[in-house]
C-alpha cells in the first residue's frame, strides 16, 4: 500500500457509457493512485439534453468499473462540496468540458484546497461506426428504433 496515496477527480453525466469515457477514466487513474468520480446531477446538467438514466443509476454503472475507486453523487446546490470532502490532489477535467481551468484553480484556492487542475485528450473513433458520444448513441438509437 502506497504511505500517501494521490487522489484523482474525473467528473461528467455518464448517462450512457462508451469508450471515450474508459479513455478519460483510464488517463485520470494513471495519473495517481485512487479515482475518485463526482457524477452530475440531473438537476446541474442544463448545458445539453437531460440525461436518460437516473442519477443513482450512472454512479452504480461508473462505480462499477475497475479503474474507479469511488463514485460519487455529485452536490446539488455547490461543486466544491464533495471536492472539500475528497480533498483530492488533482482534478481531471475532460477534454470538451466547459469548465475554464484557470477559474477553477481560483475558485480552489479560495477555499483553501491544495490541488493541481489538468485537461485530459480526447479519443477518437477507430473504426466506422464507434460512437463515442452519448448524444451520438442517443441520435443512433432514434433513428434506428425510434
Ligand atoms: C470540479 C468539478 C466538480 C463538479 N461537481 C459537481 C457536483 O458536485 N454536482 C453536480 O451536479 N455537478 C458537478 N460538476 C459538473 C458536472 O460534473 C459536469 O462537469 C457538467 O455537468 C458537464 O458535464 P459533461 O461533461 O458530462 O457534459 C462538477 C464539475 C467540476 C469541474
Ligand atoms: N471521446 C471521448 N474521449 C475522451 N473523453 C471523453 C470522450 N467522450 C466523453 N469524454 C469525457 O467524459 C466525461 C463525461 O462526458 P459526458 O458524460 O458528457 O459524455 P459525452 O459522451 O461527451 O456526452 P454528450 O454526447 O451528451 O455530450 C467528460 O469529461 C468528457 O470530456
Amino acid at each position: 500500500m502506497t504511505a500517501n496515496p494521490t487522489t484523482i477527480i474525473a467528473q461528467g453525466t455518464f448517462d450512457i457509457l462508451h469508450p471515450g469515457h474508459l479513455h478519460y477514466f483510464s488517463e485520470a487513474a494513471s495519473l495517481g493512485d485512487e479515482l475518485h468520480v463526482i457524477i452530475a446531477r440531473r438537476e446541474n446538467v442544463t448545458h445539453k439534453e437531460k440525461p436518460v438514466l437516473p442519477d443513482r443509476q450512472r454512479r452504480d454503472m461508473v462505480a462499477a468499473l475497475e479503474m474507479v475507486d469511488e463514485a460519487h453523487l455529485g452536490h446539488t446546490e455547490d461543486i466544491f462540496v464533495p471536492i472539500e470532502r475528497i480533498d483530492p490532489d488533482c482534478i481531471v477535467l475532460g477534454h470538451d468540458q466547459h469548465h475554464d481551468e484557470a477559474a477553477i484553480a481560483d475558485a480552489l484556492a479560495g477555499r483553501g484546497i491544495d490541488c493541481e487542475v489538468r485537461r485530459a485528450s480526447a479519443r477518437e473513433p477507430r473504426y466506422d461506426g464507434e460512437l463515442l458520444s452519448t448524444g451520438h448513441i442517443v441520435d443512433r438509437i432514434l433513428e434506428l428504433r425510434g
